[in-house]
């Protein structure tokens, strides 16, 4: 069949079944929010379309409060949330009866497999329980210093790029992805991506504006069409992917370059690990998970694909979200150069009582004493959440306690919110991340002292560090979390002392644009810079 026409049939048999469901999902006309601006596509488009990410949440929350409705696809409502008690009811008390969408699902499987991150319930928890154990408080302890190994390498080349030009721009965003790589590859499977040392490498190359030619404002019909797939029987759902839209053929060929990858490197490890049997000398994440997996018993074990798509995804999430977050770290610090210094200052102090009692790299208390340096880490996930938002649905009716009350429609104060199941829900994480509330009245600025005078006993405990969303929450909150707050600690440090960073010469202004992550963009250079985070770096005095 033309895979047009197919596209056009499943698109058919899917708004059948939506419409006929559609009724149950009406519930919240009680629930106050913007008005619905198309039946097709309710607030999907403007969501996709605002300049900023999260600049709708905000004015919405200061319009309705941190609960409101939003439109969805063919009439449907939706939920949109920042509230700390129901991030904490949907992501950590409810287990797996918030789910992933199905569309959302499969779009995740067309990037990275059938892994961990595309899986749903019994099998999520399968493929967690194999990971787990590489990502142990101990196990991170032990990546330290390569992170700082590699962090220097990446100073080291930086040096000669600016050296001779004082008023360089440099698109950090891009140094800190090949560092990140290299970290990623390096941990997770004991193998050279590249990305310092060879401008061509295949893996950065496919990566290159993934974002931007997959995510970024895709077409109103594209963005009805996924909607729908949420409906369709599972034994359709897989033909989707091959419709013949650009964003797909784009999906396609990265991941079969970074699958090809993947198959070599999980059939070499597989030999090494499983022949020699020597577990302590491969330290690496998939050699763990290997190890894990083989004495699994057979019915619960990872399947081939299953185990490289493992693989692509530690190396996909592993290593573009934290060179981002550091990205928007070291903006920031382009325009707080007191507080710059304060963390320059931090950081020469803690190598002078290292080198005084002996060592010659910092610990991890060396790190965790850095007060300084972690306050803006964590003001930096706060203020530029990567993910900015999540979608589920909810399994089961249910009730949605809120810690925020809000205002109905006819004026009445509202506690909790009963919750039919199949009601699609968006947890605004950028939105919570903002709350006066929570955060105080200067949320909506960029101040890593916040942290000194807030009580988090105070706080409803939501996320897995800092009482942040930015890692989500609960059984699928990012496994990741320890690993990156470790890297962006140590890469911190080692930035910082050798460099100063500052606002280009340029005028450039640089935005957030939504791309499913939330990447940075000067703004009218999208189609000529990509995605870039320019500053002018100068050697530290
Ligand atoms: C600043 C850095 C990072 C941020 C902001 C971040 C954020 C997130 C978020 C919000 C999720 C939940 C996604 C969802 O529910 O759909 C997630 C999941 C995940 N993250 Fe991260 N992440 C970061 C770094 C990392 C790193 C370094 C790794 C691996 C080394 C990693 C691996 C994963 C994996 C495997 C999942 C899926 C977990 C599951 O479904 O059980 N992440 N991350």
């Amino acid at each position: 069949m033309e895979p047009l026409l197919l596209a056009a049939g499943l698109s058919f048999v899917a708004i059948l079944v939506a419409i006929v469901r559609r009724r149950r999902y009406r519930s919240l006309d009680n629930i106050r929010g913007p008005p619905t601006p198309s039946w097709l596509h309710g607030h999907d488009v403007e969501l996709t379309r605002q300049n900023e990410a999260g600049e709708l949440d905000f004015q919405w929350m200061k319009e309705y409060g941190a609960t409101w409705r939003i439109g969805g696809h063919l009439g449907t409502q939706q939920l949109m949330t920042a509230d700390p008690k129901a991030m904490q009811h949907i992501f950590m008390k409810s287990g797996y009866n918030y789910g992933k969408r199905k569309d959302i699902q499969m779009i995740t499987k067309m990037f990275l497999g059938p892994g961990i991150v595309a899986v749903e319930g019994e099998a999520h928890q399968r493929h967690r329980k194999i990971m787990n154990p590489a990502f142990s408080a101990p196990q991170l302890r032990t990546f330290l210093s390569l992170f700082q190994d590699i962090g220097l390498q990446m100073c080291e080349k930086l040096k000669p790029e600016i050296t001779d030009d004082p008023d360089k721009t440099v698109f950090i965003n891009k140094w800190l992805a090949r560092t990140t790589l290299d970290i990623i590859g390096q941990a997770a499977f004991d193998y050279d991506y590249g990305g310092l040392s060879n401008t061509e490498s295949r893996l950065l190359k496919a990566y290159s504006n993934l974002f931007i030619d997959t995510a970024l404002h895709p077409s109103k019909w594209l963005i009805l069409y996924r909607s729908l797939w949420h409906y369709l029987p599972d034994s359709l759902l897989h033909i989707v992917q091959y419709t013949p839209i650009k964003e797909h053929t784009r999906t396609r060929r990265t991941f079969q370059i970074v699958s090809g990858i993947g198959k070599e490197l999980f059939s070499e490890k597989t030999k090494e690990v499983l022949s020699s049997g020597k577990t302590e000398t491969h330290k690496d994440v998939m050699s763990i998970l290997i190890k894990a997996n083989s004495s699994e018993n057979p019915k619960t074990q990872l399947a081939e694909d299953e185990m490289v798509a493992e693989m692509q995804t530690l190396t996909f999430a592993g290593h573009e979200t934290t060179a981002s977050t550091l990205s928007w770290m070291l903006y920031e610090l382009s325009k707080h150069p007191d507080y710059q210094a304060r963390m320059r200052a931090e950081i020469k102090a803690a190598r002078q009582a290292m080198h005084a009692r002996g060592d010659g790299r910092f610990s991890i208390e060396d790190l965790d004493s850095m007060t300084t340096v972690m306050n803006a880490i964590k003001e930096t996930l706060r203020f530029h959440p990567i993910v900015y938002n999540l979608q589920r649905y909810a399994l089961k009716d249910d009730v949605l306690p809120l810690s925020e009350p809000i205002i109905s429609a006819i004026g009445e104060e509202i506690h909790a919110i009963p919750i039919k199941a199949g009601q699609w829900i968006v947890a605004s994480l950028a939105g919570y991340n903002r709350l006066r509330s929570v955060w105080g009245e200067d949320a909506d600025e960029w101040n890593p002292d916040r942290f000194l005078r807030i009580d988090p006993t105070k706080q409803t405990r939501v996320g897995v560090f800092g009482n942040l969303m930015t890692f989500s929450a609960g059984i699928r909150g990012c496994i990741g979390w320890r690993f990156s707050l470790i890297e962006m600690q140590a890469l911190s440090a080692e930035l910082l002392e050798n460099f100063e960073f500052a606002r280009p010469k340029e005028d450039y202004d640089i935005v957030r644009l939504p791309a499913g992550l939330m990447i940075p963009v000067v703004r009218g250079k999208l189609y000529e810079l990509g995605s870039v985070m320019p500053l002018r770096v100068s050697v530290a005095q």
